[in-house]
């Protein structure tokens, strides 16, 4: 029989039992557990657990303590890990329409961003998406090959000319290649005042994503609250991040609509488009306008959604071909099988050097840019194998740990772009594809961004060598990130040197025959 007269190590147990019950049945829904996850603090959540800096391994540490899906919440915000590639195919790809929305979208609609292509969901999404694709996407994306066999002869002009200006010629490389194919323009150098105009968003976008995104989603719509919005000042705030957006989007495209106006408009997304507008006689005044500021928004969002992570990219291939010297003359060997070591590679040469492929595939998966994806949010509640997904939660793919993971890809640790060739790379090169997201989101930039690095690739190779610059100390350099959702390498010192007098030669000639 049960007595009712409890000791004090009694009472202590049930108090703490009783928590713990009462703690397991608000993580559950309906019966339907949450998925498990490490213990949250009240009204924090997680938040003090998930690392600012060098995150990776905790998450791992997670995936290994709770398995293919760890639950986390950030003030009041659940956040779903996937960590394993079975989940992240069932849930982003097979379950796309409802886990392709974007999360933390009450400060956005705030700021009137109903707009922006990789903010929005739905309709206004497919439409934005479809608008890019049909420029960017498929067969279109070789429209844009003539402009970036060029960008890759200036970027190897500009490394003969100042080789220790890497970082300056990389982001110039970058945002040329993006502006040229959204606005016909091309950067003049890293301080070009266009780009410094463009990246006051990045700062704006932070935002967005910050602890006051994670506030406002769990409260109240302070648009129904326009008093506490001006009295606390945040009114203020928000219009700040509005009128940049803004100013991103019209300044770059009045710009151009001017050059259109003057006959002096290169071809690109911008211009076809407001072509194709014009020749369809049968649109009224206001559905001309309406189809113009879709362009308008389109077009404003592909140089952020391309330079981050395609500056990246390169600078990991850099300092990792400084690092892996045998790879880097396997490479030359094959372009020069190919050119006779007499040219700089062009896309005819694509499918006889897959090799580069290899190598930038490789990079993309050492140097793993975007370490949980871009997140998505789920649309409403569901359920997976037995656990309770809610609507609303954010959700992203740990690729870091599935781009590691020894059974897929044999010594993870090591830079091996064989394991991407032939038949016994296929694969690997299967898994590589969740590095351009998944369903709905999935990058439209793809073959834009794969076109560009196998050139800018196969163009340095062809010309340099490329070695660390060896310490005081006589070590070889290390190499280190800056932290954020972004993994951006920070370069060390490179060397970086002509192959011989001949190549210097044909990087001025094909420089010169350029202009
Ligand atoms: C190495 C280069 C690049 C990588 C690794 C990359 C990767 C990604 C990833 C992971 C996403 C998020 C997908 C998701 O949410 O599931 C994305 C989205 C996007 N990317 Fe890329 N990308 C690259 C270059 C580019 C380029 C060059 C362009 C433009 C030509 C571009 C345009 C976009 C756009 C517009 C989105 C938003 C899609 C949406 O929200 O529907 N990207 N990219």
């Amino acid at each position: 029989m049960l007595s009712l007269s409890l000791t004090g190590t009694d009472g202590a147990v049930l108090t703490v039992g009783g928590a713990w019950i009462l703690y397991l049945l608000s993580r559950a829904r309906g019966g339907t557990p949450l998925p498990p996850g490490p213990r949250p603090l009240p009204l924090v959540g997680n938040m003090f657990q998930i690392p600012q800096k060098d995150e990776w391994p905790v998450y791992e540490a997670w995936a290994k303590k709770y398995g293919p899906i760890t639950y986390l919440t950030m003030l009041g915000t659940p956040m779903i890990v996937l960590n394993t590639l079975k989940a992240i195919r069932e849930l982003l790809d097979e379950r796309s329409g409802n886990y392709s929305n974007r999360p933390l979208m009450a400060m956005k609609e705030l700021c009137d961003l109903d707009w922006v292509l990789t903010y929005v969901s739905g309709e206004p999404h497919r439409i934005r998406r479809g608008t890019v694709q049909r420029y960017f996407s498929g067969p279109a994306s070789v429209k844009h090959r003539y402009h970036q066999q060029e960008e890759s002869r200036i970027l190897v002009a500009n490394l003969l000319a100042r080789p220790d200006s890497l970082e300056d010629h990389i982001k110039q490389h970058t945002s040329s290649s993006i502006l040229l194919g959204t606005y016909g323009y091309r950067v003049s150098s890293a301080n070009d005042p266009v780009l410094h105009e463009m990246e006051r968003s990045f700062k704006q976008a932070e935002k967005l994503n910050g602890p006051l995104a994670f506030l406002i989603e769990i409260g109240p719509n302070l648009k129904n609250w326009p008093n506490l919005l001006s009295l606390s000042g945040l009114n203020k705030y928000l219009e700040e991040i509005k009128t940049v957006f803004t100013a991103c989007r019209s300044d770059p495209f009045t710009r151009t609509k001017e050059l259109i106006n003057e006959g002096n408009a290169a071809p690109c997304f911008v211009s076809t488009s407001l072509d194709d507008i014009a020749s369809e006689p049968s649109l009224s005044v206001a559905e001309a306008k309406k189809k113009e500021e879709l362009v308008e928004d389109c077009a404003s969002v592909m140089y952020a959604a391309a330079t981050d992570s395609s500056t990246a990219t390169l600078r990991s291939f850099f300092a990792l071909m400084a690092l892996h010297p045998r790879v880097m003359k396997r490479a030359q060997g094959d372009i020069d099988r190919i050119t006779e070591g007499e040219r700089m590679p062009t896309f005819d040469d694509w499918e006889n050097l897959p090799y580069i492929n290899a190598i930038f595939m490789e990079v993309l998966r050492y140097n793993t840019v975007t370490p949980l994806g871009l997140p998505h949010a789920v649309l409403k509640d569901d359920v997976y194998n037995g656990m309770f997904i809610p609507g609303g939660s954010m959700i992203v793919a740990n690729l870091w740990i599935i781009f590691r993971d020894p059974e897929i890809f044999v010594d993870p640790d090591v830079f091996n772009p064989d394991r991407f060739l032939g038949e016994k790379g296929a694969r690997c090169r299967e898994v590589l594809n969740i590095t351009w997201g998944f369903g709905r989101r999935t990058c439209p930039g793809r073959q834009f961004a794969e076109a560009a690095l196998f050139i800018t690739l196969s163009s340095v190779i062809a010309c340099f060598d490329i070695k660390p610059k060896i310490t005081t100390k006589g070590e070889v350099p290390e190499l280190k990130f800056d932290h954020g959702f972004i993994r951006r390498p920070i370069i060390f010192p490179i060397s970086i040197t002509p192959r011989s007098k001949k190549w210097a030669e044909i990087i001025e000639k094909e420089k010169f025959s350029r202009t």
